[in-house]
């Protein structure tokens, strides 16, 4: 290692993330020179404020509020983007890039909403774009995607994806803590996006949605084609009566290999893809349901592994840097060697299957008048609409009476169709909740 010319590192950030980077370059420097074969020093610091406090101690001179100055240095070898959101983020990284650097970046929200904008500047500078902490925080799954899987056919993806969302279900399952004051800890910890919205109304799991379905079916999915639906409707009655249901409520991000019917030049259908993200309840005995406060979990299945799991820490600051890390030891022995890794792979344009056609399984809870004829009068309005009923059941009398309804597999639509007429009928007092019922026990 003597002799070898350090490599040198843009940060841009210093918040949760970009401090724990920042810490880590520090304490583990020995090792990562080690590893790629040269030191490896920080060239600067980018924030937004020189005086705000931090969670590490920045030299002063390292510290700067000119990012683009720093990026455009002669002397940055690799850039680290931890600043988040589009920009200025992706003209750092453009411009960090055109200048020779290697990058590797955990801004999710970035890459799903323009992430072949910086694929091919990559690929144009010849330089290396990497982004594991941008799903799952400290879980390795953008590798096995890409790199392990990249010879066996990927079908199914499904995960728990989003950090601040999963601790909040889990206080509320566990604990009966209020929303609220579920998202102050969560927030209070460092899980939570710098508006906590991009987690609560499902932004920042739609986001890594997309990139796991790019990822898994080589394809181009963009934020904008998946469909989401996040938490902050989900009450404690429908929490309580996924317990009664021996289930739990996840916010679930599920992207799948389907047949939309769409043929090329009369050939066989290719396959679309389904990628939505959305609250379901899953049996307590499916794997998922195990994952508790901030944690992480993406199963996927393949035609020839079968079923693999990933499960970890899924945000916070550490963690993330743990990932951030990772690929910095990547992209600087590559950039020391002169060789990039694997890029984006050719991809397939593949049909997006509207959210009204997907099959998945619901539980209704409607509000009725208890009287004679009820359950057959609910029944025939599931029926009109092709919901068969897998099991239904009464809660409560008079003037409390609900009925539970679990259907089998309809489409979004038959069951949006079915809801609207439960709610023109007279017994019909009210429809207080409609969830998706996601996994059989595995
Ligand atoms: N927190 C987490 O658990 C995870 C976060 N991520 C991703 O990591 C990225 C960073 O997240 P996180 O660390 O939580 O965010 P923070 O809000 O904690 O930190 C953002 C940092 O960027 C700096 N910054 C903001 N604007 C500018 C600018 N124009 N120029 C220079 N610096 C700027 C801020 O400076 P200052 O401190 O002066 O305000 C701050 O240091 C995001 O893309 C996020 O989605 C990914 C996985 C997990
Ligand atoms: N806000 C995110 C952070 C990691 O991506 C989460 O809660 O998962």
């Amino acid at each position: 290692m003597e002799g070898q010319k350090p490599l040198k590192v843009a940060v841009l950030g210093c918040g949760v993330v970009g401090s724990q980077v920042v810490r880590l370059l520090d304490e583990q420097a020995g090792d990562i020179a080690a590893r790629v074969g040269a030191p490896v020093e920080i060239a600067g610091v980018a924030v937004r404020r020189l005086d705000a406090p931090r969670d590490v101690d920045v030299p002063s001179d390292l510290l700067t509020t000119d990012a683009l100055g720093l990026v455009s240095r002669d002397d940055v070898d690799l850039v680290v983007e931890v600043i988040g959101g589009i920009e200025p983020a992706r003209s750092l990284i453009l411009a960090a890039l055109e200048n020779g650097a290697s990058v590797v970046t955990a801004n999710k929200a970035l890459l799903a909403e323009d992430g072949p904008t910086l694929y091919e500047a990559a690929e144009k500078a010849g330089r290396d774009l990497y982004f594991e902490a941008a799903v799952a925080g400290a879980i390795p799954i953008l590798r096995p995607l890409r790199e392990s899987l990249a010879g066996d056919k990927v079908t199914r993806v499904l995960g728990i994806v989003n950090g601040t969302t999963n601790y909040i279900l889990d206080k509320m399952d566990t604990q009966g803590a209020g929303f609220e004051e579920a998202l102050e800890e969560a927030q209070a910890l460092g899980y939570a996006e710098a508006d906590p919205t991009a987690d609560v109304e499902g932004f920042d799991a739609a986001a890594k949605a997309a990139i796991l379905a790019s990822l898994a079916f080589h394809s181009r999915v963009t934020a904008a084609d998946v469909h989401r639906e996040g938490i902050s409707d989900v009450t404690s009655g429908d929490v309580r009566s996924a317990t009664d249901m021996g289930s739990v409520v996840k916010l679930l991000a599920i992207a799948e290999l389907v047949s939309t019917g769409s043929t090329t030049g009369g050939g066989p259908a290719e396959p679309g893809v389904s990628v939505r993200v959305h609250p379901a309840m899953i049996p307590r005995t499916h794997p998922l349901a195990s994952v508790r406060e901030a944690f992480n979990a993406v199963f996927v299945e393949s035609e020839a592994a079968g079923q693999l799991m990933f499960y970890g820490p899924g945000a916070g600051g550490a963690p993330t840097a743990s990932a951030v890390l990772g690929d910095l030891v990547t992209v600087a022995r590559n950039h020391r060697q002169g060789t990039r890794g694997v890029g984006e792979s050719a991809y397939a344009d593949r049909a997006v299957l509207p959210m009204g056609e997907t099959r998945t399984r619901y539980h209704v809870a409607i509000d009725v008048d208890d009287r004679a004829g009820v359950l057959a009068a609910v029944a025939t309005a599931f029926a009109t609409h092709g919901v068969s009923i897998q099991t239904v059941r009464q809660e409560g009398r008079g003037d409390d009476a609900q009925l539970v309804v679990v259907s089998h597999e309809a489409t979004d639509a038959q069951l949006s169709a079915t809801v609207a007429e439960l709610r023109d009928m007279d017994i019909v007092h009210d429809v207080t909740s409609v969830m998706r019922v996601e996994g059989t026990d595995e």
